[in-house]
């Protein structure tokens, strides 16, 4: 017997396309919410999200049932979640919820008054230390909700990332988002043109630099084999990202934030390359976390490399530079300003892209299910 709501719905021929319409809206008023939305039992957990993307990468914002995480300042809460949480990153990151390449994140209270909201960033290996993409969507989110008063022009909010305070600048134009801007922490560079050795692929040479998280800048132009940047080649990018991240992180003792332990690891591999579409300066690969690729062109990862760009000369103050991503999706980025951070002279870079809502999700957690707090299949 079909449920009450398919018999309503398909027992007359569909015929009128506007009587159909009408039929349906009349049926979801009329059905009273029990027919057509599962009530979890007590015992069952249930975790709401709002889901979005930023030029292809998804941002699965948390937004109701999370346990609440203890501390003061987002990289306690980073630990916190860590330590405790664990098996719910899993749960909503990995299939059968989420999949081998999901991105997420969980909002908090700021570190101090003068901030707007705390962020920790989540994906299929753990907590990332910043996220460009995901500032971008929940800038987004929160000028879509009126999280923030919303006015025209740019909308400043002020986000606590772990990697520290991140402005982002929402612009609105005729009561819509048009565009969202952010300034990254000062990103630095810690060594040009450095070489390791990497299975099958020879000697690789890679620029290392920090834009909120540390990565490995593999120029393709630069270097002996061959690497197309396109998602017809997904899998080997992926298999050639993860070789390299790995031997860096085995060759390279310099990956240390100089404030904060909690900072110092290597994030990802960023392959550069040529852009295929007209009008855009270059192309920005990133391969992160446990082998996920970026489907925007990497927030942070754009911020290193404005670092190093402008280290090389290669760009001026203010200068724009247009990147796309393995997707086409596209942000522009430029340094505002030069900042000395620790023993580095840093820069202050800018990266603008915009994003979009895809749905909301109610996620009940089956005690019972053996595959509960999710897997990956690659
Ligand atoms: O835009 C970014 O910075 C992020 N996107 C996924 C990997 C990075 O955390």
């Amino acid at each position: 017997m079909y449920p009450e709501f398919v018999q309503l719905l398909y027992c007359d021929s569909v015929v009128n396309f506007a009587a159909f319409d009408k039929k349906c809206v009349d049926l979801l008023r009329r059905l009273d919410e029990g027919n057509i939305i599962f009530k979890a039992p007590k015992d069952w957990m249930e975790i709401k999200t709002i889901d979005m993307h930023t030029g292809g990468e998804p941002l699965r914002v948390i937004v109701d049932g999370f346990p609440s995480l203890k501390g003061s300042s987002v990289l306690e809460y980073r630990r916190c979640i860590k330590e405790n949480y664990d098996y719910l990153r899993t749960t909503l990151m990995f299939e059968p919820r989420g999949h081998a390449d999901m991105y997420g994140c969980i909002l908090l209270p700021p570190n101090d008054d003068d901030g707007d909201f705390g962020i920790i960033f989540m994906h299929n290996e753990g907590y990332s230390t910043m996220c460009g993409h995901a500032i971008i969507a929940i800038s987004t989110l929160a000028a879509e909700m009126k999280w923030i008063n919303v006015k025209e022009g740019d909308n400043v909010i002020k986000i606590d990332a772990p990697c520290g305070r991140i402005i982002s600048y929402v612009n609105v134009e005729n009561e819509k988002i048009t565009d969202v801007r952010f300034s990254c922490v000062p990103s630095f560079v810690i060594g040009l043109d450095r070489t390791v050795n990497v299975e099958g692929l020879g000697e690789v040479i890679y620029d290392l630099a920090y834009g909120g998280a540390f990565y490995a800048y593999v120029d393709i132009r630069k270097n002996q084999f061959q690497l197309d940047l396109t998602s017809e080649n997904y899998r080997t990018i992926i298999e050639n990202g993860m070789k390299i991240k790995h031997a860096v992180m085995i060759k390279d003792k310099e990956i240390v934030h100089p404030y904060e332990s909690d900072l110092s690891f290597l994030y990802g591999v960023i392959f550069i390359g040529n852009p295929v579409t007209e009008g855009i300066d270059s192309r920005n690969v990133c391969v992160f976390a446990e082998g996920e690729v970026d489907r925007s062109p990497t927030g942070s990862g754009v911020s290193g490399r404005m670092a190093i760009h402008y280290a090389r000369k290669e760009i001026s103050l203010r200068e724009k530079m247009r990147i796309e991503s393995i997707t086409k999706s596209v942000f522009i980025c430029s340094v505002s300003e030069e900042v000395n951070y620790g023993p580095y002279s840093a820069v202050i870079p800018q990266v603008e892209g915009t994003a979009h809502i895809t749905g909301m999700n109610t996620f009940v957690i089956d005690p019972k299910d053996p595959m509960k707090n999710g897997f990956i299949l690659r």
